[in-house]
């Protein structure tokens, strides 16, 4: 198949490394025209995702509109926060029964929208029975390494599921299907803001068992909202809920668990992201999450915690101790 990959990120280019892998042709668009010609000459994104050789069978494009006609597939993985500009450019382009699979995770700012609401706020109505999301735990680097992996993909067509399903898999990359995608879209979207919390929890080492606790409570309230918003509640202990938590709350690679470790040490949200050219989605969907949970009248008190130590400069140990201030509460309120 012919696939058009838009984002040169450690995701997309990752993704794209995989899907040349399983044989197709892919064409991959970035945003910075230097890792254009780096991708294409020397077969390389030192940028986002240095230390592996792309496939021949993978070029790259500077032109969003290259990158999209003549596919027989599209994966759309920028960050969330661009994803309605980007899609916006080549939503007429894309031809009628041609799958869109989006791979970013997150909520944006201004609308509180999951980016399964913005692609279909964005695309025209006839591109919607073909739209596909695919999520669950899953570092770049570790996909590009060929480490084994398990993701989900969601959509409400479950042929076309199945069939991204057999497009993206491999011996090592398996995909699981499902058609919950509010649950799956909540679950990629809300670990990152989790993550935070747990990085910072562990750089003040306040040991195992407040990880535990903070994690386990994290998923507690993303599956609260999840509910709220429609999803089935099992999906937030699949793949895309669990399974992504426990990765990005624990894993070294984590961005998310990485900015939170930092602000448990001491450093200002400023220092941090100065110091970051990639994309750590927690930092703007704890904004987006704290006024959702507040509009759906949801309490979510680590993320609400999160988004005063990131976006209100609240102290990161007074927020700790805030937690802990609570009222008591049964350990399943608010989940039925
Ligand atoms: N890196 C990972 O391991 C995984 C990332 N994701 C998700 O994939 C999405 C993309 O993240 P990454 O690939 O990690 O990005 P990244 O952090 O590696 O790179 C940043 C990306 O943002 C792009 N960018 C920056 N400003 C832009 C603009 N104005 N317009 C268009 N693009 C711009 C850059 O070109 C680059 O592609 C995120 O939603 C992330 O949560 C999901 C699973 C795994
Ligand atoms: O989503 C991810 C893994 O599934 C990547 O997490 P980070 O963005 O925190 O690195």
């Amino acid at each position: 198949m012919k696939i058009g990959v838009i984002g040169a990120g450690s995701w997309g280019t990752a993704l794209a490394k995989l899907l040349a892998e399983n044989g197709h042709e892919v064409e991959i668009w970035a945003y910075e025209p230097e890792l254009v010609k780096e991708i294409n000459e020397k077969h390389e994104n030192t940028l986002y995702l240095p230390g592996f050789r792309l496939p021949d069978n993978l070029s790259a494009t500077g032109d969003l509109h290259t990158c999209v006609r003549g596919k027989e597939l599209i994966l759309s993985v920028p960050p969330s926060h661009v994803v309605r500009r980007v899609i916006s450019e080549i939503k007429d382009e894309i031809p009628v029964g041609v799958p869109i699979v989006s791979a970013s995770k997150g909520i944006e700012n201004e609308t509180l929208m999951l980016v399964s609401d913005i692609m279909e706020d964005v695309l025209p109505i006839h591109c919607h029975p073909y739209l596909c999301y695919l999520s669950g735990p899953s570092f770049a680097k570790e996909v590009a390494a060929q480490k084994p992996t398990a993701v989900t993909v969601a959509s409400y067509n479950h042929k076309l599921a199945e069939h991204v399903q057999r497009v993206f898999s491999s011996e090592l990359f398996r995909c699981y299907t499902s058609s919950d995608v509010p649950g799956v879209e909540i679950g990629g979207a809300l670990k990152n803001v989790i993550a935070i919390a747990s990085g910072a929890i562990t750089a003040m080492d306040l040991g195992h068992n407040a990880s535990s606790g903070m994690i386990t409570r994290g998923l507690n309230e993303m599956t609260r909202l999840a509910v709220r918003l429609g999803a089935n509640p099992l999906t937030l202990s699949g793949l895309a809920g669990m399974g992504d938590l426990v990765l990005t709350c624990t894993g070294g690679l984590s961005r998310n668990r990485t900015l939170g470790y930092k602000l448990g040490q001491g450093m200002t949200i400023k220092e941090i992201l100065d110091d970051m050219n990639m994309v750590a989605e927690g930092v703007k969907t704890s904004e987006s999450v704290y006024h959702l949970a507040k509009k759906m009248n949801v309490e979510m008190p680590i993320c609400e915690q999160v988004y005063l130590v990131i976006h209100e400069g609240k102290d990161v140990r007074e927020a700790v101790t805030d937690l802990s201030r609570r009222d008591l509460k049964r350990e399943l309120a608010g989940l039925y």
